[in-house]
């Protein structure tokens, strides 16, 4: 059984990443991720100018079937994540996450990952729920075509975008139309289900101290919302566009659900805060384990192959 994957040009010895920001912050994450033998590439936490401590902490909540987020953008700054993607003892490919609290940022990093000598994957996050006071650009459709033109007159190296869930299917025909346009390698989707309230009925209080309590949901309650983001981008995007699944992934049988609606790569997030690093190799054994029951050897045996009624 092959789960050997790539973006673009890029090859990786297995469909799995890290969603960003999960054990990828920190030199130690990095360097503990850098070294896992069942995630085949690394995602660096979305990077902004300079470091940030982001949000009041309480910022993350477990919840009985997923998690809730506010974490406002913590990071060490753009440079720490350039300097580690381009100077560590790189043992699997990595993609450098920026999020720019601008469109004036967002270029600014992209010019500085273009003149440098970087040549792994770029991946830019527009769909954030968490900054207070900034929305997420890529539920503004003219904005984000504006942006993605001014990017592809100078960025040439590969370029992936990071979106939030849509939930309606004019909004992915809507995205989608946009997101063909332009050379990307990638997109990622979902990014966490924006401003979600979890409630502690006990104290009669909400549980994360930013914006009032609303944050970002992750985990196995958004399952649905990106299997179903995957299968319609991938319905509607040029087949040059790979896709990365994100959201929801619990097991083996999630991954290949993700694969079955067009994932190229699988993202694990909430389920790899709340388990560690071990949860690659035990949702990679579960998905071999699928494989071989189905007779299948590779991933595009199935990729993609999602029957309707
Ligand atoms: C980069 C900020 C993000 C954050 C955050 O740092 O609050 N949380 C998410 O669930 N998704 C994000 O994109």
């Amino acid at each position: 059984v092959d789960l050997s994957s790539k973006i673009q040009n890029t090859q990786f010895k297995n469909l799995f990443l890290n969603a960003s920001g999960i054990h990828c912050q920190s030199k130690k994450e990095l360097e503990e991720l850098m070294n896992d033998h069942y995630s085949g590439g690394l995602v660096t936490k979305s990077a902004t100018p300079n470091s940030r401590f982001g949000n009041p902490l309480p910022r993350y909540h477990s919840l009985p079937a997923g998690s809730i987020n506010s974490m406002g953008l913590p990071n060490e700054g753009f440079q720490f994540y350039l300097d580690y993607v381009t100077h560590s003892n790189i043992q699997k490919p990595t993609i450098l996450s920026i999020a720019g609290m601008s469109k004036e940022e967002d270029l600014e990093l992209l010019h500085q990952i273009q003149d440098s000598k970087y040549q792994g994957l770029t991946e830019l996050n527009l769909s954030c729920p968490n900054v207070i006071g900034k929305p997420q650009m890529a539920y503004d459709f003219a904005s984000s075509n504006q942006m993605l033109k001014e990017i592809f007159a100078f960025f040439k190296k590969p370029l992936g975008i990071k979106l939030p869930p849509y939930f309606d299917l004019v909004h992915f025909d809507k995205i989608a139309k946009i997101l063909n346009q332009y050379p990307l390698s990638h997109v990622n989707t979902i990014n966490s289900i924006g401003n979600g309230m979890w409630v502690d009925v006990e104290k009669e209080s909400v549980v994360l101290k930013p914006k009032g309590g609303f944050g970002g949901i992750g985990g196995a309650i958004a399952l649905p919302t990106a299997l179903a983001n995957v299968r319609a981008l991938r319905q509607r995007l040029n087949a040059s566009i790979n896709i990365i699944g994100t959201g929801g992934v619990t097991s083996g049988k999630d991954a290949f659900a993700h694969v079955l609606c067009g994932a190229n790569m699988v993202s694990i997030g909430t389920q790899l805060y709340e388990e560690g690093l071990g949860a690659f190799q035990r949702i990679n054994n579960e998905l071999i384990e699928i494989m071989k029951a189905k007779g299948y050897h590779s991933l595009d045996d199935f990729r993609g192959k999602l029957k309707e009624q």
